[in-house]
């Protein structure tokens, strides 16, 4: 709470331009903000935000290729972590400049989300004191929260920023969490720190494949963690590789890229090797006479018979939110939902219409199990049962009640769905004289089997669905009204997956289903919310699959997503009859294409969301 007040009071006297108590904050910011007011940045104007080129953009991902891949999987680990908590992971190089995000689609679509973009650049001297920035400067992890940005503009921006340096102890990439609130984040910050610590050992074990590879530790049990020391070093005893862990353990000895194994350690790599080789634990001295564990964690290739371990990850692995099973957080869906329980608990039948592959039958299964009835979903393809065999499917029949009747009869679909429900797919398909016999049924919630006396009564809840227009087909007297009304009591209508606002999550979704390890970017969904979709969501599950089969690494980026690039002659069609809505439309249209067809930037620039820019880009 103190520190709040000193924090406000400095940041007043900024703002004002007086002398700020430099003291009411903590020393990093209180520098940094120093050098912005030397810089002559105004603190309630606008950074200097700038944006590179796409071109420029890829040449920086073809440098940084393989720390990109390693970070990309990292990214991944992160957001599944802390999913849910609206935070946006960011990759960028070591000049400051994001080269990757992965995010909360919540967050991505806030003005704060739309800073923080491939291309951005975060460096002190044009976005003044930011994490990313002052993680470059100051040479380690960095979190700056809310007020403590010198622009006012990012006040509600926390950001959470740690470098990834190489073996030579060279800062080559930075790993940033940032959200839209000025809560300090303990916790993210130790686990950005940690995914950074990750990479920096993925490289580790990539670059120096042929080496052997120890980890050491004081204790026994951190030899697994990211705690421990892991030196990549040859036959001949020269060390490789460090990380950072192994300078802090060896401090005083320093270690280096071309320091000697004996030189560190009291034993002769010979000895140690020995020890090791069969996968043992060994206890060795170092020469500054403390005393560690070390094992082996890589004997190099044509080493050794044993497969290399793994580093161990210590972080804790949290389900994401595609455990969930059904992704539905777009609003005019939600709203939609809310009545759905008291609808079957009154027994209303349910009508969802929707294009193919919208999720029809998921939505079914959903109202079924919302509706907590014990008895069992029974989904019956109206357009696949033979005309003549609908209602003997539907209501059962007697023993040889007709030709190719079952021998033993049989008790029909509807009462196997008693006590459950009975989901009509494909319900426009139903022949009409089936659709008087299941308006007669709807009415009695009877049945009476085809050759056969006795009725029973059942207890069902009914649920349909469709892609076509039913009520066209009402009016072309193909489908009875009265039906129609009977079976709409309440209705669902899904939108199409191009018009969804949770796009995003539906392809993590779809992509933790086919893929749980794999990664994507976020521009690599928005490449994919271009494109139409006319087989909704299974024809993009379709189309993640295939990215992931051709996929080299385990992630899908921009170039991943192959789409024909939209033609952008005129306007979309919604805006073609509305003089206002076509120059806002070909406005966003024109500045695509001058930003090279970077969606965020177009919506940064414009200070629009970038679903409006999705909807105009389309035909
Ligand atoms: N909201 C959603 N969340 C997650 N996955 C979804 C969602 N909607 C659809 N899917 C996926 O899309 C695929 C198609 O869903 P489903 O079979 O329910 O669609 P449908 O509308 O019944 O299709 P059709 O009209 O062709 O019968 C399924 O694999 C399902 O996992």
């Amino acid at each position: 709470m103190q520190y709040v007040s000193g924090l406000e009071r400095a940041r007043a006297a900024l703002e004002r331009g007086s002398r700020f108590p430099a003291g009411a904050l903590g020393e990093i910011v209180s520098k940094s903000w120093q050098r912005c007011v030397e810089r002559g940045l105004d603190p309630r104007g606008s950074p200097l935000s700038s944006v590179i080129e796409v071109a420029e953009l890829n040449r920086k991902r073809e440098q940084n290729a393989l720390l990109r891949r390693f970070a990309i999987a990292e990214m991944q680990m992160l957001h599944q972590q802390i999913a849910g908590s609206n935070f946006m992971i960011a990759f960028g190089d070591r000049d400051g400049v994001v080269l990757d995000t992965i995010s909360d689609h919540h967050f991505a679509d806030s003005s704060d989300g739309r800073t923080i973009i491939p291309g951005s650049l975060w460096q002190e001297q044009e976005r003044g004191t930011n994490a990313l920035g002052l993680a470059v400067l100051e040479r380690a992890p960095v979190a700056i929260y809310g007020r403590e940005h010198y622009f006012s503009c990012h006040g509600h921006l926390s950001c959470m920023a740690a470098p990834i340096f190489n073996a030579g102890g060279e800062i080559i990439g930075l790993l940033d969490a940032s959200c839209s609130n000025e809560a300090r984040q303990q916790h993210t910050h130790a686990l950005v720190k940690m995914a950074a610590a990750q990479i920096e050992n993925s490289l580790i074990f990539h670059e120096r494949a042929e080496l052997l590879i120890f980890a050491f530790h004081p204790r026994v049990e951190y030899l697994d963690t990211l705690s421990a020391g892991l030196m990549a070093i040859s036959r001949d005893g020269i060390v490789h590789s460090l990380n950072r862990p192994s300078r802090a353990l060896l401090a005083g000895l320093e270690p280096t890229v071309g320091s000697h194994f004996e030189d560190l350690f009291d034993a002769r790599l010979g000895t140690a090797m020995d020890s090791v080789l069969g996968g043992g634990i060994v206890r060795i001295d170092d020469r500054a006479g403390s005393s560690v564990f070390m094992v082996c964690r890589q004997f190099g290739r044509g080493g050794a018979e044993r497969a290399p371990a793994k580093p161990v990850r210590s972080s804790p692995i949290v389900p994401s939110r595609a455990d969930l099973g059904f992704v539905c957080e777009d609003p005019a869906l939600t709203r939609q939902m809310r009545g759905l329980e008291q609808a079957t608990r009154l027994r209303l039948a349910v009508h969802i219409h929707g294009e193919t592959g919208t999720g029809k039958e998921m939505m079914a299964r959903h109202v079924h199990a919302a509706s907590g009835r014990e008895g069992a979903f029974v989904a019956v393809n109206c357009g696949a049962i033979a005309e003549s065999l609908f209602i003997a499917e539907l209501f059962g029949h007697e023993r040889g009640a007709f030709t190719n009747a079952r021998n033993e009869g049989s008790p029909g679909l509807v009462r196997t769905a008693d006590k459950g429900t009975l989901f009509l797919d494909e319900v426009a398909d139903i022949p009409a004289p089936a659709q008087t016999a299941l308006l007669r049924f709807l009415d009695s919630m009877e049945v009476r089997p085809v050759g056969g006396q006795k009725a029973a009564h059942v207890d069902v809840q009914i649920v349909s669905a469709t892609n076509r227009d039913l009520k066209q087909a009402v009016a072309e007297r193909r489908f009875r009204a009265d039906l129609y009304y009977r079976l709409s009591g309440y209705d669902i209508q899904l939108p199409a997956l191009r018009d969804r606002t949770d796009f995003a999550a539906i392809v993590l979704h779809l992509l933790h289903q086919v893929a749980p390890e794999f990664a994507i970017t976020d521009e690599a969904i928005e490449r994919l919310r271009l494109k139409p979709w006319p087989g909704n969501a299974r024809e993009l599950k379709a189309a993640l699959q295939r990215a992931v089969i051709e996929s080299d690494v385990d992630y899908i980026d921009e170039n991943a997503v192959a789409i024909d690039q939209p033609d952008l002659h005129g306007t979309c069609s919604e805006c073609r009859s509305h003089v206002l809505a076509r120059r806002k439309c070909q406005q966003i249209r024109e500045t695509y294409v001058s930003v090279d067809r970077n969606i965020a930037e177009v919506a940064r620039l414009l200070g629009i969301s970038r679903t409006t820019v999705y909807k105009h880009l389309r035909d």
